[in-house]
C-alpha cells in the first residue's frame, strides 16, 4: 500500500527546508502571492531551492496570476509543479499550465454547502481541459485564500476521488492520523499547523506531523493485511 505523500507549504528559510527534508516529507511549497505573510519572490525561491536535494518536489503556489507571470517565475525558480490557489477558471488554469510547461494542482476551496458531486465534476472538468492538470487540492474556503489553519468536513470528499486528492486545511499533529485513515487521500498538505509564527516553521512540529501521517499509514496497512487474511 503506497504511503501518503506529504507537502509542507509556505517555506521561507533554508533551515526550515532542511527540517522538512530531514523529516522525510515529499514536497516543499513556495508562496508567490504578494499579500501572503509567507511570500517569497521567484529569486528568493531559486536561492532556497539550492538546498533541496533530488527527488523532493518544489511547488509554486500562485493566486490569480497570469500565464505570463507564472511562466516568468518558473524561468527564475525551476519549480517541479504549480499550485493554483485562486479563482482561476478551468480554462485559465489550463493556459497557465501550458505557458509554464508544468503540471498543476488546482485548488478547490470547500464551503459548508459544497456537494461531493461538485468536487468530482470540478476534477473531471480540469482533467478534460488540460494534460497539465494533475490533481485537486482541497482546502477550506476563507476570504483571504489560504494558509489559515481552518478545516472542512472531510466526509464531503467522495471515496472514489480521495485516492487522487491532496487534502489540506487545518491539518496538524492532532488530526493528521485521522485524516489519513478517514479520508485516505493521495497526499496531505500543511502550512500553519507546523509554524512557530507566520512564515517561520518549527522543526519539531514538522517531524511530529510527518510521524502522525505515518501512523495513519501504518493503521491503513494493518487494515489491508487484516482484510486480505480473512478467508472469503
Ligand atoms: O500560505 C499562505 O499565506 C497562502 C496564501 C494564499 C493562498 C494560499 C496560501 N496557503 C495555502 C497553503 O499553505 C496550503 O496549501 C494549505 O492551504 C494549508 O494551509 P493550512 O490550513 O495553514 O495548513
Amino acid at each position: 500500500m503506497p504511503r501518503t505523500r506529504i507537502k509542507i507549504c509556505g517555506l521561507t528559510r533554508e533551515e526550515d527546508i532542511q527540517a522538512v527534508v530531514a523529516a522525510g516529507a515529499d514536497a516543499i511549497g513556495f508562496v508567490f502571492y504578494p499579500k501572503s505573510p509567507r511570500y517569497v519572490t521567484p529569486q528568493r525561491a531559486a536561492e532556497l531551492m539550492r538546498v533541496v536535494p533530488p527527488f523532493i518536489s518544489t511547488v509554486g503556489l500562485f493566486v490569480n496570476a497570469s500565464p505570463e507571470e507564472v511562466a516568468a517565475a518558473v524561468r527564475i525558480a525551476p519549480l517541479s509543479l504549480l499550485q493554483l490557489h485562486g479563482d482561476e477558471t478551468v480554462e485559465q488554469a489550463a493556459a497557465i499550465g501550458a505557458a509554464a510547461g508544468r503540471q498543476f494542482m488546482k485548488v478547490f476551496r470547500v464551503k459548508p454547502d459544497t456537494r461531493p458531486d461538485e468536487l468530482l465534476e470540478y476534477e473531471q472538468a480540469n482533467r478534460a481541459a488540460s494534460p497539465f492538470f494533475t490533481s485537486l487540492l482541497l482546502d477550506t474556503y476563507v476570504d483571504a485564500y489560504g494558509g489559515a489553519g481552518k478545516g472542512f468536513d472531510w466526509s464531503l470528499v467522495p471515496k472514489d476521488l480521495a485516492p487522487r486528492v491532496v487534502l489540506s486545511g487545518g491539518l496538524s499533529v492532532h488530526n493528521a492520523t485521522d485524516a489519513v485513515v478517514d479520508v485516505r487521500p493521495y497526499a496531505v498538505d500543511i502550512s500553519s499547523g507546523v509554524e512557530a509564527s507566520k512564515g517561520i516553521k518549527d522543526a519539531r512540529k514538522i517531524a511530529d506531523f510527518v510521524a502522525a501521517v505515518r501512523a495513519g499509514d501504518t493503521i491503513l496497512e494493518s487494515e489491508t493485511h487484516h482484510e486480505s487474511a480473512v478467508p472469503r
